[in-house]
């Protein structure tokens, strides 16, 4: 299944489950073959399986370090697939160390970042979508995030790979079968089938696309930076959108000089707003660098806003606005013009297209209009918060799925272009081998380790 070898590494781990401080109950949890044997150590009989036994738990000379539950799941069923052990005592931080320290000294070794879920994805009892889901369950920001997650958890996403790979192997069976046996005279690029099921899955391959995508949303946001010259008005809606006073707003031009972060979420979208320096020629150095820094953030950004005040400038066409800072910026692709303080000059709100731009008018100051540019914040970001029954993704999977769909291009384009079958199999081949880096089926022990190595101690 895997294209490497791991190391079945015989080492008993161990580490806090619970989150290091004070806390109502703290777990130490122990998984290797030297569990059942510390185990019996620390309470002084074997454990029952999966049974909450209620005792001391004792060092070697029989003093007590505390009292609690001892669970202990022998392998494979456990969550590692391993023998576990769990000392589940009173959650202050000198017991634990305690507690940990004596498993240490009874033979166990403190586990590494991410090593007990490693162990769980090595011995088959979730693939990598499911193991980082774990992580990214933990790791959630809003509660939309952490349902997604836990869909993730149970195997949504696995699944949905999984029919994908699998309708790629039978359609190349199809096709190696027709490349070896030519004396059945199978023609079977005339008959349609293999072209109706390449469609079918490339059609399929396009929705799981946009799922995940939806899905890497959810836990990775969007970045917006908002720009624009002096006293336009970007701190104040940076506070308009994040309903906080996180940045100062005074009518002294320059007022922001360096680069302000804020989080918030839009209907379990994150985003992450980036207010800068206004844009202008300065004298001062320190505002200077705060512009540099402004230009650094425009580049990186999934979306800029640049705005103005609608008071000093009628026009609505953003090449006449700002000639320069659209020369600058290349292209208008992640461009969208706010028109603000439309309060003062009593148009309109709302959003419109010119010259290729969006164009939405709204106050800061009032929040008319701030909702048409979280919809359509929402809208070009493709986000859809009606769907439901999403699962998490990373930027990974989004990458290993476009690459897949690349392949079946290139198959298609063999097929048609060409006629070529073996090339086809060879393109039906690699997109199934970029769908299984997903699940892990295929992958390389450099991205396991970045991947486990991210998640945090004990779990
Ligand atoms: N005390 C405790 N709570 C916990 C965990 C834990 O390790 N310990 N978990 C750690 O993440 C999560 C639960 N995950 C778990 C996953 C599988 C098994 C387990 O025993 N699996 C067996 C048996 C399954 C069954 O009875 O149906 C198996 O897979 O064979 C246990 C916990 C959250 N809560
Ligand atoms: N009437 C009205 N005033 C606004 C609106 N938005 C901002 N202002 C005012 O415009 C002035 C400048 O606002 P800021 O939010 O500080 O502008 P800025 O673009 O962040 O300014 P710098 O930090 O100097 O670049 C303040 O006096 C705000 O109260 C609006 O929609 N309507
Ligand atoms: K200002």
């Amino acid at each position: 299944m895997t294209d490497f070898q791991y190391a079945t590494d015989q080492d008993t781990i161990a580490a806090q489950a619970t989150a290091p401080g004070r806390g109502g109950v703290g777990i130490i949890r122990l998984s290797g073959p030297k569990s059942l044997a510390i185990a019996q150590q620390i309470v002084g009989f074997e454990p029952k399986p999966r049974y909450a036994h209620y005792v001391p738990f004792r060092t070697t000379n029989q003093e007590q370090l505390d009292e609690g539950i001892a669970l202990y799941f022998p392998g494979p069923n456990s969550f590692t697939g391993e023998d576990v052990f769990e000392l589940q005592g009173h959650g202050g931080p000198v017991i634990m160390d305690m507690l940990l320290s004596h498993c240490v000294a009874l033979g166990a070794r403190l586990a590494r970042p991410g090593e007990f879920s490693e162990r769980a994805f090595m011995n088959d009892k979730m693939d990598l979508t499911q193991a980082e889901a774990i992580a990214d369950l933990i790791d959630s920001t809003s509660e939309q995030a952490a349902k997604c997650a836990l869909r993730s958890l149970q195997g949504a996403f696995s699944k949905r790979v999984d029919e994908l790979v699998e309708a790629l192997i039978h359609l190349r069976i199809y096709v190696e079968a027709a490349i070896d046996f030519p004396e059945e005279e199978i023609d079977f690029i005339g008959d349609g089938k293999v072209a109706a099921e390449l469609a079918g899955i490339k059609n399929k391959l396009i929705e799981v696309l946009k799922e995940a995508n939806q899905g890497a949303l959810i836990r990775e946001g969007m970045s917006v930076v908002i720009a624009g010259r002096p006293n336009a008005g970007k701190s104040s809606l940076l506070n308009a959108l994040s309903g906080k006073e996180s940045a100062i707003v005074t009518n002294i031009e320059g007022t922001t000089r360096d680069v302000l972060r804020e989080h918030i979420h839009l209907d379990g979208m994150p985003l992450h707003i980036i207010d800068t320096a206004g844009l202008r020629d300065s004298p001062d150095e320190v505002e200077r660098i705060g512009i540099q820094r402004a230009w650094d953030e425009i580049s990186k950004a999934d979306r800029i806003l640049m705005m103005v005040d609608s008071q000093s400038i009628d026009s609505k066409d953003p090449s006449e606005i700002w000639p320069e800072f659209m020369e600058k910026l290349g292209d208008t692709k992640h461009l969208t013009l706010v028109r603000n303080k439309v309060d003062l000059t009593k148009e309109s709100t709302g959003i419109e297209m010119i010259s290729g731009v969006s164009v939405v008018s709204l106050s800061a100051k009032t929040g008319e209009g701030v909702n048409d540019l979280t919809e359509h914040l929402k809208a070009v970001m493709g986000f859809d918060s009606t769907t439901e029954g999403g699962f998490i993704a990373r930027r990974r999977h989004i990458e290993a799925l476009n690459k897949a769909n690349r392949f079946l291009d290139a198959g298609y384009e063999q097929l048609h272009g060409y006629g070529a079958g073996e090339l086809l199999a060879e393109d039906l081949k690699e997109a199934q081998q970029a769908l299984s880096e997903i699940t892990g089926a295929f992958t390389s022990d450099d991205l396991l380790g970045r991947i486990f190595g991210s998640f945090c101690i004990g779990k």
